[in-house]
């Protein structure tokens, strides 16, 4: 690998730093060791045109507000003040994924919109399990569509993972019945389950992803382990309306955000972690299979705040 990880991840939030920079970068920060109403309100202003969120953008103000500066304080240093507030709000939820069901296997029910990276995503959280040394297996879940069948049995084809399928507008509950079973008898670790994301029709998502629990509980009680909802931050403030109708829809559990390279809108990450406090669990910098990554919280502030 010729580039590491947090070069990718520099890479990846240049957009959104550049901004948010950019949007800090009026000057005149400098003078008092306090900074004045006007400047807290120019700073509010940037962060939520960095996509922020207001509610981030506030807490982030009031803590600055209380700081106090070294006299002659340049922008640097509100960014670097910003940074640390940032960490602050990631910290609580940067958690991986963890693998500890027993019964075997942990199941994972992956959702989210289509074209959101949900079936990329699986692939990767697949590759990183590997890594980790656990035996996974996929199930496509998603029987609506034959192409979303046919891109989850390539991945699993080039990650040399067991892949469960039933037919194209077969019933999902039974791939994820079979899935289960499958899992269970080779000793898989885990089981990741694609799901459809049919968003537009609520009550009949709702009703598979009903099904697909009822299911799973008389197979395993506690089964889906996690139910993770895949989010596009291209999307910006879009996907936090995605947060709050699959939180009501499917019982979310976690997050993972994806595309965060090559969008200014990366900030959309610390408005997801301020409003919702829902577990980050990885997130997405490419389209390459080891471009999902659990995320350090302080890094990733850094990075944001463009101080990294
Ligand atoms: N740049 C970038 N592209 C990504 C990332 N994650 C996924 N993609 C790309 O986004 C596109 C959509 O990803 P899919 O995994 O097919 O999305 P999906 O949600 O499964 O979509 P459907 O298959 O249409 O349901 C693909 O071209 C992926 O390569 C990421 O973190 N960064």
């Amino acid at each position: 690998m010729s580039e590491s990880w947090s070069d990718r991840l520099f890479g990846g939030f240049r957009k959104t730093s550049e901004r948010l920079s950019g949007n800090l970068a009026t000057g005149g920060w400098s003078g008092s060791t306090r900074l004045t109403e006007s400047q807290l309100d120019e700073l509010e202003d940037a962060l939520i045109m960095s996509d922020l969120g207001p509610r981030a953008a506030m807490r982030i103000r009031d803590a600055l507000a209380e700081r106090r500066f070294e006299r002659g304080a340049d922008e640097r240093a509100v960014q670097e003040a910003v940074a640390a507030e940032i960490a602050e709000i990631l910290r609580p939820v940067a958690k991986p994924l963890e693998i500890t069901a027993f019964p075997r296997p942990h199941v994972v029910l992956v959702i989210g919109v289509n074209g959101s990276g949900k079936t990329t995503t699986i692939a990767k959280l697949a590759h990183l399990f590997q890594e980790d040394d656990y035996g996974v297996m996929l199930a496509a879940g998603d029987t609506f569509r034959a192409a979303a069948i046919g891109q989850l049995k390539v991945w699993a084809d080039r990650l040399s993972v067991p892949v469960v399928t039933g037919p194209e507008g077969g019933d999902p509950a039974s791939v994820v019945f079979d899935g289960v079973k499958a899992a269970t008898d080779k000793g898989s670790d885990v089981l990741v389950v694609d799901t459809a994301g049919r968003l537009q029709n609520k009550r009949e998502l709702m009703d598979e992803l009903t099904k697909i629990r009822k299911v799973l509980g008389r197979l395993n009680p506690e089964a889906p382990h996690d139910v993770v909802l895949v989010l596009d931050a291209t999307n910006g403030q879009n996907a936090l309306q995605q947060i709050d109708v699959f939180k009501e829809v499917a019982g979310v559990t976690g997050l993972v955000m994806t595309k965060l390279d090559g969008t200014a809108r990366g900030g959309v990450l610390v408005a997801a972690a301020e409003q919702y406090g829902l577990p980050i669990h990885a997130i997405g910098v490419g389209e390459k299979i080891d471009d999902l990554r659990p995320f350090d919280p302080d890094l990733v502030a850094r990075v944001i705040a463009g101080v990294a």
